[in-house]
């Protein structure tokens, strides 16, 4: 009995010995699933992900920013160990025990907007929209806490386990970047079966809903430009078959959202699937319509690099099926401090104290968690 509890490593201790000796490696457990997967690599050579044409028969993690054009590039983990909930192999304990990488250090600086700055952000959103005559645009915020993030973030993981509907992740490239986070948005999943996506969109605290939620005009408009847009960018890869249910409301912790499902049990060739997620993301559900000016609007009143938030992430398998998530309900982890990013699709109907209220009670997805974990040092 002994001897079993001396020979296994657990994930938290996993991500521990990772953080301290800066291995990259990533942590996900999928929506309703119990498992925990764990993956590091074990050579500090950083791989950009150029695509899943190009990552054939390889499995590990892709974690992507929102915009490219940023200096965040796309990466890829190689998975050169991987375990479901307990590592058992003595010898590759060991041998992750002794690896050890230098890396630069990943220090915050300051960034995030009071609340006054971003009611002016929403402002001057919203009149861009009137006056441009478009439809949506996704306006961002962060919230940073100092604190010792290397040593908390694994019990935050554990905490996140509570959400069960969620995808929560954990990847780190050390000196690079490093997110953890509890998605409730698929980008796009494909294996044997085919493929399948939603459209998320439309926001309400479960805390004042009604039963059943009740939606307005706003949320209603802003989830079916979701929809329109994914329907439409499905509709020319998928011919045969094209499935979509919904919407339907979404509980994700303390929020509810409507969405829409859509399935194909079509197979593509690698290139168009490459093709596909480069047509698909950002989705107007973190980004805009149209999508190009949406992407220039949020950049110019934003101010702020959105990084790896609102990019998509999630596992890659040898068999070339996929599992990839928006990242949302996301924080970023410096070596002091966690970084929180919150966002919310502006329209033409949004009013900003509304707007403002619902990038809290997003928030509380993840500060609720931390709270738990009773952290004095810091009130938030
Ligand atoms: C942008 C975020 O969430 C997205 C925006 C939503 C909205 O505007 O109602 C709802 C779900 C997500 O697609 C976020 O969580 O930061």
């Amino acid at each position: 009995m002994i001897e079993q509890t001396e020979n296994r490593l657990s994930v938290a201790e996993a991500q521990n010995i990772c953080l301290r000796n800066n291995i990259p490696f990533y942590t996900y457990r999928l929506p309703g699933s119990r498992e925990v997967i764990f993956g590091a690599q074990l050579s500090n050579d950083t791989r950009i992900f150029k695509g899943f044409e190009k990552h054939r028969g390889e499995k590990g993690f892709v974690i992507t920013p929102f915009n490219h054009s940023s200096w965040s590039f796309p990466f890829f983990i190689k998975a050169d160990l991987s375990f479901t909930d307990y590592l058992t192999d003595g010898e590759a304990i060991r041998n992750l025990q002794n690896t050890v990488f230098n890396t630069p250090e990943r220090i915050f600086t300051k960034q995030d907007c009071e609340h006054f700055e971003y009611l002016d952000e929403l402002r001057t959103m919203i009149d861009t929209l009137k006056r441009e005559g478009m439809k949506k645009a996704v306006l961002s915020r962060t919230i940073t806490i100092p604190c010792d993030s290397l040593r908390l973030s694994p019990a935050i993981f554990e905490q996140m386990k509570q959400y069960h509907h969620a995808f929560l992740f954990f990847a780190a490239i050390p000196g690079k970047c490093a997110w953890m986070g509890a998605s409730p948005e698929t980008f796009l999943k494909y294996d044997r079966n085919g493929f399948f996506t939603m459209a998320l969109a439309g926001t309400q605290p479960v805390a004042t809903a009604k039963n059943p939620p009740e939606w307005g005009d706003k949320d209603i408009e802003e989830q079916q430009i979701v929809t329109d847009y994914i329907q439409d960018t499905l509709r020319h890869f998928f011919t045969r078959h094209l499935e979509i249910e919904g919407p339907i409301t979404l509980q994700a912790g303390n929020v509810f959202h409507l969405c829409t499902f859509f399935r194909s049990d079509e197979q593509l060739p690698a290139d168009q699937i490459d093709e596909l997620v480069g047509q698909l993301h950002p989705t107007p559900a973190v980004c805009g319509l149209p999508k190009k000016r949406a992407m220039q609007i949020i950049t110019e009143i934003e101010k702020r690099d959105r990084g790896y938030y609102a990019g998509f992430l999630g596992p890659l398998q040898a068999s070339g099926a996929f599992d990839l998530f928006v990242n949302l309900r996301t924080m970023e982890v410096f070596d002091d401090a966690l970084r929180l990013y919150v966002g919310g699709g502006i329209t033409p109907l949004s009013d900003p104290e509304t707007e403002w209220q619902e990038t809290c009670q997003k928030a509380d997805t993840l500060l609720n968690l931390i709270r738990q974990m009773n952290y004095g040092k810091i009130t938030f």
